[in-house]
């Protein structure tokens, strides 16, 4: 742990004890039920439903919490832990902490600041930031707020190549260091529900920044404008226009009385051909093993695969070259009474052996629950809706608490279980209840 990282940790825990005698709370609940309910309670109820829901039932968001649960933790004393080291190694490069922020996308729901804020706040705190393919804002923006701060990004790998490539080289002229290729949500899953609120945000347009902004979708965009039409008037759709028309939709959508130029700008072909473009390529069922090797001739970048459950696809990533996985269910939204990611995660770890860095996510909700991953193998931990509801409830500044909750629980843990750094967990740490 960087001295900065261990006065984080530290004054977290102090700042938190001291406000506490003083009768002053928070200003983001610590407890994450509480947490969670805030966060409900600022946002508009379609926004919250679709930040908090899973798939079907919501099986296997119940089972990813009590996977966690099943674990315990097994205290050792008088071992000397007043010094505590959080740092791990990570893709080549000393990490300060074991913690990532998992790509949320769409996040515009939960604050018009989006991704710029959740940016700043994770390069405030050293945490790296999976920028998401669903982003409400475009990864140049986000990398400029964030300065020094470590991104990567995460494809949703479309059915088109010419928009896939463009995004990968965007992510690297935008200082991302590693490709996350998310492979478990080739089709978006059942959310009961979004789809009894009949809420589905591509369709008004939102979460779709990283496509407005680019290039290739912007011709993929003009050539639907254009097709069959070969009289017809070729409209120039650049990205900025793209971003503008649906700008202009979107706050017109909101806007009960629309001036004389939105409306004419909502009756433009332009921002109901860029959702439909976005509705034809999103999907890509036929995704398959080979077609990993085109990844590889786009970027030179390291590549994470997202979404790995099963021991034997863990081996096949290791044969395909990967340089890491991402053990994740996708926070229970994918495949309702899908396993829990915790319960997968010891067999990917037997088969992947240290050879690549494997980062588990889906239902960590603190410190202790970070533990428990790292102790069974994980090299890192993704932290997910509990950011969200931080930036719901308080902005940026309520990310950045959130992360600091998660890392001063973590060393807590760490402290009072006996252990002074992340190297010394292992299975002997934990005792399966
Ligand atoms: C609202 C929301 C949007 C998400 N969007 C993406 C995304 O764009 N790309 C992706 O790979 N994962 C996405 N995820 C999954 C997260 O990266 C992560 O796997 C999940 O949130 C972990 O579960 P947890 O939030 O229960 O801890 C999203 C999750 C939520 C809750
Ligand atoms: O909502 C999600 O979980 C998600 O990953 C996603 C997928 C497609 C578009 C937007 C978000």
């Amino acid at each position: 742990m960087t001295d900065a990282n261990r006065g984080v940790a530290r004054a977290v825990q102090s700042e938190i004890y001291r406000a506490g005698l003083s009768g002053t709370r928070p200003a983001v609940p610590v407890d994450p039920a509480a947490l969670e309910a805030a966060a409900r309670k600022a946002l508009p109820a379609e926004a919250f439903a679709y930040l908090a829901g899973g798939a079907g039932s919501e099986a296997t968001m119940a089972a990813n919490r009590a996977a966690f649960a099943r674990w315990g933790i097994w205290p050792r004393v008088l071992r000397d832990v007043a010094e505590r080291d959080l740092s791990i190694e990570l893709l080549g490069r000393r990490r300060p902490t074991p913690f990532v922020l998992s790509p949320i996308g769409v996040i515009e729901l939960a604050h018009r600041d989006a991704d710029v804020a959740v940016g700043r706040a994770a390069a405030a705190l050293g945490v790296p930031y999976v920028l998401s393919n669903q982003a409400s804002r475009p990864m140049e923006e986000v990398a400029e707020a964030m300065g020094d701060g470590v991104r990567w990004f995460q494809l949703y790998w479309s059915a088109s190549d010419e928009l896939n490539a463009s995004l990968v080289r965007r992510a690297e002229a935008s200082g991302c260091e590693a490709i996350v290729v998310t492979l478990d949500t080739h089709l978006l899953g059942w959310r009961v529900r979004d789809l009894d609120l009949g809420f589905l945000p591509f369709t008004r347009g939102q979460g779709i920044a990283q496509y407005t902004a680019d290039p290739a979708f912007a011709d993929l965009v003009r050539r639907r404008l254009t097709r069959g039409g070969g009289g017809g008037a070729r409209p120039r759709v650049t990205p900025a226009l793209l971003r503008s028309a649906l700008a202009i939709a979107r706050s017109g959508a909101r806007t009960p009385l629309v001036e004389g130029g939105v409306r004419a700008a909502l009756r433009s072909p332009v921002p109901r051909a860029a959702i439909e473009t976005f509705l034809d390529v999103f999907a890509n069922p036929a995704l398959e093993w080979a077609d990993l090797a085109r990844l590889r001739e786009w970027t030179s970048l390291p590549i994470l695969l997202k979404g790995v459950l099963h021991p034997a696809d863990a081996s096949r990533a290791l044969d395909h070259g990967v340089d890491g996985v991402v053990v994740s269910n996708h926070g229970g939204r994918q495949v309702d009474g899908a396993v829990a990611s915790l319960d997968a995660l010891p067999g990917v770890v037997e088969r992947l052996g240290g050879r690549v860095p494997i980062i588990l996510d889906s239902g960590v909700r603190g410190g202790a629950d970070a533990v428990k991953a790292l102790a069974l193998g994980a090299t890192a931990v993704g932290i997910g809706r509990p950011y969200a509801y931080g930036l719901a409830v308080a902005g940026e500044a309520g990310v950045r608490e959130v992360v600091r909750n998660h890392l001063a629980e973590l060393d807590l843990t760490l402290a009072l279980a006996g252990h002074r750094s992340i190297a010394e967990l292992g299975p002997e740490t934990l005792r399966a209840s």
